[in-house]
């Protein structure tokens, strides 16, 4: 399969290139990331998975020196483009980081705070707002009576999913999660992986993990990158029984990496 032989791209990535100052990171990359699917960005340390995310929220537009050149159509809109809205497009695009990252206030504040930016709402409906979020997120159980207590009393797998609800409240269309479990335990780990399974139904997600098997067990389709360049792009069963690149199986059959 080529990389643009999916159904219904969300994100088209066509001649992609990104630098790092004189340093290029990213080298020609063309890839269509199916919608409501998820996909996984995989390959050695330093191949450029993380930079890739971040070109979906121009991330790197908060640094100087950090430039991409190519396109990145949203549903055919260039998001590269000078005039691009970024403040829109990450309402867009939301994102979660490695570590949990909930701001120190309440746990219900921490998901009202990204809304506030966006929309105004009632008072209610901004309650049904945050509990439908933490319920996306498989958090409302274990949070519904202590809303008022701090997000950074919970432990780091429930910091975790407090991070993707705050992501989820502002109702994006796609999900950027940055190996979102390396900082957990197995148990909170397994917990983010079913979640990740049922927000495709809701959402398009992209994860990029160092994990393989996290890979093989979430994603419907994986990219293989190595040195800034994609090397394959399939579905993920096909990525990982039978890959037709030989840098991919190696990867995969742990021979470097
Ligand atoms: N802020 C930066 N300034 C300069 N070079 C950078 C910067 N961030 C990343 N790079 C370089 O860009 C390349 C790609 O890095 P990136 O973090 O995207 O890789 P990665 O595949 O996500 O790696 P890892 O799995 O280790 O997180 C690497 O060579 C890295 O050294």
């Amino acid at each position: 399969m080529n990389a643009s032989a999916v159904d219904t791209p969300k994100i088209s990535i066509r001649n992609l290139d990104f630098h790092y100052g004189k340093s290029q990171a990213l080298k020609d990359i063309n890839l269509d990331i199916p919608a409501q699917k998820v996909t996984a960005f995989i390959g050695p340390s330093g191949c450029g998975k993380s930079t890739l995310l971040r070109v979906f929220n121009r991330m790197y537009a908060l640094y100087p020196g950090q430039k991409a050149t190519g396109e990145v159509l949203l549903d055919g809109q260039n998001i590269l483009d000078p005039r691009q809205d970024l403040n829109r497009l990450r309402a867009r695009v939301g994102m979660v980081f490695q570590k949990p990252t909930p701001f120190p206030m309440s746990i219900y504040d921490n998901i009202a705070f990204g809304v506030k930016l966006y929309e105004r709402l009632r008072k209610a409906e901004m309650d049904e707002r945050v509990e439908q979020a933490l319920r996306q997120a498989a958090l409302w159980d274990e949070v519904k009576d202590i809303l008022k207590r701090s997000g950074l009393s919970l432990s780091g797998g429930q910091q975790q999913r407090l991070c993707i609800a705050r992501a989820i409240a502002v109702q994006p269309e796609v999900i950027l999660l940055d190996e979102p479990t390396s900082a957990l335990d197995p148990i909170a780990t397994l917990k983010i992986e079913e979640l990740v399974s049922e927000l495709r139904e809701k959402f398009t997600i992209i994860i990029v993990t160092h994990n393989m098997q996290q890979a093989a067990r979430v994603s419907d389709y994986t990219a293989f990158m190595y040195l800034g360049e994609l090397v394959e792009f399939g579905e993920t069963g096909t990525i990982f029984t039978n890959p037709s690149k030989k840098q991919t199986e190696d990867y995969i059959t742990g021979r470097y990496g």
